[in-house]
């Protein structure tokens, strides 16, 4: 008999949605900052073992649309929770389990949900026993798995729960299929991610980047990409004096691609100025949110 599902992530920010993505397909797919809302699209993985295929898709934390952006980005929770076979709720276990249980109850599940409580390395035995049972009284989820995402611990007992819920059929994807977004965007999002790791403050908050070229030449592969601010002081910070700050976020990013594309990469980062675009609709379609 063969499983094939799609299974997706769903939990507030900062719960370690993209880490779990990443320890379960073992390549660096999704984008991990440890701060907030990193996950702007849905990013699937595939997973294509003799037996199954599971379609991952890690959907961006849930909160309010404040702006436009945010509105989005529910959206793409809500289509993430029509086509899901089965549902990861994810949880920090130092959170409140109570303001969770309340947010995965909103979410009105019609397809069966594995609780995850996630960051288990920072608790007690004793605690984390607690947990469990009050976690299981819910009722809601078939069964709840205690991981450690970041140590890649309980990652095999929640895969066994996954596949034993996933739906009889046939795979979706070709066998070597890892990820359906295209390598262009992955490099994007390499380039945001090192934004979130040198810029502190609103910068990465107000940051988009595009890839205006990507081409493969004989001996490497050119990029180049636009970093899209809304101020002219966000400009002067990513440059940095004398083009400091850029020369090392291109450098990071740079040497991160190559690992993932496994060729040589000549990456060229531009920084524009555009008002506002986070709450302008043609934007937003442009940047292809
Ligand atoms: N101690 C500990 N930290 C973890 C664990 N899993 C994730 N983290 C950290 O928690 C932070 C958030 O992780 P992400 O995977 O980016 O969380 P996310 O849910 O995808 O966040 P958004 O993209 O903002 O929705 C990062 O600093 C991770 O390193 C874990 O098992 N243990």
């Amino acid at each position: 008999m063969h499983k094939a599902g799609f299974v997706n992530i769903f939990g507030k920010p900062n719960a370690g949605k993209s880490t779990l993505l990443n320890a379960i397909i073992g390549e660096k797919l999704a984008i991990i900052s440890p701060k907030v809302q990193t996950t702007r699209h849905r990013i699937t993985g595939v997973i294509t073992e003799p037996g199954y295929q599971i379609v991952f898709s890690d959907t961006p934390g849930i909160i309010d649309p404040k702006y436009k952006l945010h509105e989005k980005m529910m959206g793409a929770v809500k289509s993430a929770l029509e086509d899901a076979d089965v549902a990861l709720l994810i949880m920090d276990a130092k959170d409140s389990l109570e303001e969770n249980l309340e947010l995965f109850d909103s979410l009105r599940l019609k397809v069966p949900a594995i609780l995850i409580l996630n960051k288990m390395d920072n608790l007690s035995k004793e605690d984390m026993d607690t947990l469990m049972e009050k976690a299981k009284a819910w009722g809601k989820a078939k069964v709840v798995v205690p991981i450690s995402a970041r140590q890649k611990k309980g990652i095999k007992e929640l895969m066994q729960e996954i596949v034993a819920l996933l739906p009889e059929g046939n795979a979706f994807y070709p066998d070597d299929t890892l990820t359906d977004k295209s390598t262009r965007f992955l490099v994007a999002e390499m380039i945001r991610e090192k934004i979130f790791q040198l810029f502190e403050e609103e910068i990465p908050y107000h940051t988009t980047v595009i890839v205006t070229q990507y081409q493969e030449k004989e001996t490497l592969t050119k990029i180049a990409a636009e970093i899209i601010v809304t101020r002219e002081t966000q400009k002067g910070i990513i440059l940095g004096e004398k083009g400091k700050s850029i020369r090392e976020l291109g450098t990071l990013a740079r040497q991160d691609i190559e690992k993932f594309i496994e060729r040589k990469v000549f990456l060229e980062l531009h920084v524009k100025v555009r008002g506002k675009w986070r709450d302008n609709d043609l934007y937003l379609k442009e940047y292809g949110y």
